[in-house]
């Protein structure tokens, strides 16, 4: 279907294959994700959650199953063209923001556009200007990130996934490092980026609150989808 941003079909995977310690960690997944959905995954410690999110963010591959991220089937894809299609479908929030400490605000926003075009311009600049407005950074743009709040700091990271306006963004424990306050404001900014511009969220989390406020909960356990709820 067009609005299908993400597609997975009898998506398995397996740890050590060919050895004798091989282990089949997810034991096939299907799952769709429509264009503005905010969905949450959720699962015990070890249910595999980390292992679908790499797969997704084709950081990994899966042993058997298709994974059609925006219309391409990504199985027949090489490494470069992973590559290339990870960099404009898809943006990375992490737990820990990995932001460079020694760069402001603006420099982190302009990475993702530095690394796909070479060297930084003026539209660049501008974007990353825009996101930072967006995010309730602007004043904050000239700031070193090692200098601002741990709030704030995920703030960037969120501005910075949407540089290449990626279709989807994954979000592993965004909000695991920060107090409640700052916790409920990021989550409020990526519900609010997604209501107005569309971008497809799967949020990783163990906050049950905040899998609650989604608009979907998928629940692993033991490498396998058991449940689908609304939020
Ligand atoms: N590279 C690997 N090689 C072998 N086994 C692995 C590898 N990565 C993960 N596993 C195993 O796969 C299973 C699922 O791990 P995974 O990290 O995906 O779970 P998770 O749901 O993300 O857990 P958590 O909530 O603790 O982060 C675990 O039993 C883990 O030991």
């Amino acid at each position: 279907m067009a609005d299908d941003v993400l597609r997975l079909a009898g998506i398995r995977k397996s740890y050590g294959v060919g050895k004798p310690t091989e282990t089949e960690i997810l034991h096939g997944i299907d799952l769709v994700l429509e264009k503005g959905e905010f969905a949450a995954l959720i699962g015990p410690s070890g249910s595999g959650k980390s292992t679908l999110l790499n797969l997704i963010g084709l950081l990994d591959r899966p042993t058997s199953g298709t994974l059609t991220i925006n219309g391409t089937d990504t199985t027949a894809l090489d490494d470069a063209q992973l590559t290339r299609l990870r960099g404009h479908s898809i943006g990375f929030v992490f737990q820990s923001h990995y932001l460079i400490s020694a760069f402001t605000a603006l420099e982190n926003v302009m990475m993702p556009m530095l690394l796909e075009r070479g060297r930084p311009d003026a539209a660049m600049r501008e974007v990353a200007r825009g996101l930072l407005d967006r995010v309730g950074l602007a004043k904050w743009r000239d700031h070193l990130a090692s200098d601002m709040s741990g709030g704030q700091q995920q703030r960037v990271a969120i501005a910075r996934s949407l540089a290449m306006s990626p279709p989807l963004i994954l979000a592993d424990e965004p909000t695991g490092n920060l107090d409640t306050k700052s916790a409920d404001s990021v989550f409020a900014l990526m519900r609010e980026v997604s209501a107005s511009s569309g971008t497809t969220f799967l949020l990783v989390t163990h906050n049950l609150a905040l899998a609650h406020q989604c608009d979907r909960i998928i629940e692993l356990v033991d490498g396998q989808v058991v449940a689908m709820a609304g939020g």
